[in-house]
């Protein structure tokens, strides 16, 4: 795979995926196009196969012995799941930010040079690490203070951080999983403020348990839900203002209204 393959269309589309753990199936039959340059949330009970969809497209799962999926998932004109398709490859162009904040114990600006480093960057890393961090709305904040660890800085921080690492790779689509459930209400505005910026240039796809979140920050939200045997199903998928005004199935209103989940 070249780089250049795969940067022909950004967007992402699953085709009648399903995904097994071992002998069970967790996900059934999911197909959606998730649209360049938009925020889209995964949303839905837990244990409904929200991380488990979000991990099909950079492959994160393969890491998994017992995991198996079926259909595909398309990344632009691209296969993810083609023979011979290379995984790291995959994971420069589509990166992703986790549920807790991890950064290396390393620098502020170690963690953010890494990727480009060791991905044989080739500019100047002064200038990545800069505009990285003050795409992710962190450079005024660390700009003095570089050299001291990123352990050191606070959670929100810390994320943000996280994501100025993820944009230093020059992705064209963000996974997070869950990127807020560890920081107070404050540094999650933060966060969805800077969501909103970065879609300017980034397709975001965003797996969050808080429907208030969904609602602020995306445009489209895919309600995953499992059925009686766990198997998760894609019930309805919509731009956001219409899933939360007027849900067209009765599990998702149930949902949304609180009624379970
Ligand atoms: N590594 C694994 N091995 C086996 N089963 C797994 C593994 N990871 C997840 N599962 C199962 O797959 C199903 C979906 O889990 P997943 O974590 O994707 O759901 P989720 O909607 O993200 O949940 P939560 O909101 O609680 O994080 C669950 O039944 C879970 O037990």
């Amino acid at each position: 795979m070249t780089t250049q393959a795969i940067a022909t269309g950004a967007a992402i589309r699953f085709d009648n995926v399903g995904v097994y753990y071992g002998e069970n199936q967790v996900i059934e039959d999911v197909s959606m196009e998730v649209t360049e340059k938009e925020i889209t949330a995964i949303i839905g009970p837990s244990g409904g196969g929200k991380s488990t969809l979000l991990r099909c497209i950079n492959r994160m799962n393969d890491l998994i012995p017992s995991f198996r999926m079926e259909g595909q998932v398309w990344f632009g004109e691209y296969n993810l799941y083609a023979p011979g398709s290379d995984p790291t490859q995959i994971r420069y162009e589509i990166g992703m930010v986790f549920q807790r904040p991890n950064p290396f114990s390393k620098s502020i600006y170690e963690n953010v040079a890494f990727g480009p480093r060791i991905n044989g960057y080739t500019g100047s890393l002064d200038a990545i690490v800069e505009d990285s961090l003050r795409s992710a709305a962190l450079w005024d904040e660390v700009k003095d203070r570089l050299k001291e660890s990123g352990l050191a800085l606070s959670g929100g921080q810390q994320q943000r951080l996280c994501i100025a690492r993820t944009l230093a790779i020059q992705p064209s689509v963000i996974l997070m999983d869950e990127p807020c459930s560890a920081l107070d209400p404050i540094a999650t505005l933060a966060i969805e403020d800077l969501m909103r910026e970065l879609k300017q240039r980034y397709t975001i796809i965003i797996v969050t348990h808080n429907m208030q979140q969904a609602g602020r920050v995306s445009d489209k939200t895919a309600f995953l839900m499992p059925d009686e045997n766990r198997v998760a199903h894609l019930i309805e998928f919509d731009q956001t203002s219409r899933m939360f005004t007027n849900p067209q199935d009765e599990r998702t209103e149930a949902y949304i209204t609180g009624r379970f989940g």
